[in-house]
């Protein structure tokens, strides 16, 4: 379980994130949305500590990230993270992306990892792709190559942001797939994301944000037809206004 609680996050004395509150059971997909700007890659990124909060706690587990001290790096190996911009490194392999870092960090063995990888290529349908290099791969194929290489540590949270944004609209799907297929195994997911019909259908509850703050949250389905806000009305209004033009 994630509970976040009286987050607050400054870059200079601009102020980011303004008393964030959430908990996130086990199992749970929260859909986190909202316009640019508005706090959502921060808070996830909180989360697992890549920016240090300027207040509040985050728990995962039962466990405050901001006090773990030496633990920190092992909570955070629990929490994986997929970017906009796949980050995958250029000079190694698909199977050694996918490798290196349950081999660095000694959770497994090269054979196990390696096993691992394959099992995970299996279900991405990208197994023919083991031996070759990101370069040669279409932004669909990176970006799932990229969440096999966060679930090759066994996480038990995963954080998305933006996945899809970087990619051409016909690759859009298979990498939604993939997470729909995550979903149902019970993973825990955090994932930030334009893609409104995602949000609504996969997403267990939706939580909008404007000018860093939670303004308001609910099932998908509630949320987007029932919107009680009137930031959410005018954001949703907006999406819904652009999705039909
Ligand atoms: N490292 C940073 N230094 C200074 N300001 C930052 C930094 N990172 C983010 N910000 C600012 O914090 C605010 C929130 O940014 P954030 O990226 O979290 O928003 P977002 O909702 O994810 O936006 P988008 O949908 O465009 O990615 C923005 O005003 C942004 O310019």
């Amino acid at each position: 379980m994630i509970k976040i609680e009286n987050l607050n996050k400054y870059f200079g004395d601009k102020h980011v994130l303004k008393d964030i509150n959430l908990e996130i059971e086990d199992g749970e997909v929260i859909g986190l949305i909202g316009p640019s700007g508005s706090g959502k890659s921060t808070l996830i990124r909180c989360i697992n500590y890549l920016e240090e909060p300027t207040s509040g706690n985050i728990y995962i587990n039962d466990k405050n990230i901001a006090k773990a001290g030496k633990e920190i790096d092992r909570i955070r190996q629990q929490i994986g993270m997929v970017f906009q911009h796949f980050h995958l490194f250029p000079h190694k392999t698909v199977l050694e992306n996918i490798t290196l870092a349950p081999v660095l960090t000694g959770k497994l063995t090269i054979k196990e990892a390696e096993e691992k990888a394959i099992e995970l290529l299996k279900t991405m349908n990208l197994l023919d792709k083991k031996d070759v290099y990101p370069d040669s791969l279409s932004g669909g194929q990176k970006q799932r190559i990229a969440i096999a290489r966060s679930l090759a540590m066994d996480p038990e949270v995963m954080l998305f942001d933006e996945v899809t944004s970087a990619l051409d609209p016909e690759m859009v799907g298979e990498v939604l797939n993939v997470m729909k297929d995550l979903a149902k195994t019970g993973m825990t997911m955090v994932v930030v994301t334009h893609e409104m019909a995602f949000a609504r259908q996969v997403a267990h509850r939706v939580v909008f944000m404007a000018d860093g703050e939670i303004v308001e949250e609910n099932k998908g389905i509630d949320l987007f037809e029932n919107p009680q806000n009137p930031r959410t009305k005018e954001f949703l209004s907006k999406v819904l206004e652009y999705l039909l033009v």
